[in-house]
């Protein structure tokens, strides 16, 4: 069956201040690369002989994370194609990136609660709003599902983009795209209509 699965990275290293992480690049924590090895064995299997390639965020998470999933026997005698998207990057939050919500509130006296009363189109400065966001995943998704019309493609990413493109698939606003379950090394099946 043509379809796509979304698989969010594994875990990054705790961030108890839960600093802004945005698309700075920063890597798998060794739990992460746990979840995913646990993944490459008990999920990919089932894509044996259907997946016609991987399409991936660019940066190291996603990265690590299409390339640990590729590491089954299944996989040796033909892998499948990683291309890397960068137009699947997480969310760029701007200036507000590697901040903690008090620093941003210190910083950017009000932009926090502007933020939350226009949700999908507010844009920190020198970043981007969910709905660019969207549009920008939702294009490069349809343009590698163009160049693989048929089979299943596995698209790696990070939950801002994965959210905004099942909010799309799903027809829910972006306002409440945040209520969309994105575990770490969670995988969503979308088939194709
Ligand atoms: O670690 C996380 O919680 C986030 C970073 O914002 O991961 P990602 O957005 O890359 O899915």
């Amino acid at each position: 069956m043509n379809g796509m699965w979304f698989v969010r990275h594994g875990a990054l290293p705790p961030n108890p201040e839960r600093r802004i992480v945005g698309n700075r690049d920063i890597p798998l924590s060794p739990a992460g690369r746990e979840q995913i090895r646990v993944l490459a064995r008990d999920f990919m299997p089932i894509l044996a002989g259907r997946l016609a390639a991987v399409v991936s965020s660019d940066l190291g998470r996603c990265r690590e994370t299409a390339s640990i999933l590729l590491t089954g026997n299944e996989w040796a005698a033909s892998p499948p194609p990683i291309h890397l998207e960068p137009d699947l990057r997480e969310l760029n939050l701007g200036q507000w990136q590697g901040l903690t919500k008090a620093e941003i509130e210190q910083r950017f006296p009000g932009q926090y609660d502007a933020r939350g009363r226009n949700f999908p189109h507010y844009c920190p400065e020198g970043g981007e709003s969910f709905a660019q966001l969207q549009n920008r995943a939702l294009d490069a998704v349809n343009r590698w599902r163009r160049h693989y019309p048929t089979g299943t493609l596995l698209v790696v990413a990070h939950a801002g983009v994965i959210r905004s493109l099942l909010a799309y698939y799903m027809a829910l606003p972006l306002n409440d795209v945040l209520r969309i379950p994105q575990e770490y090394a969670c995988q969503t099946f979308v088939p194709e209509w």
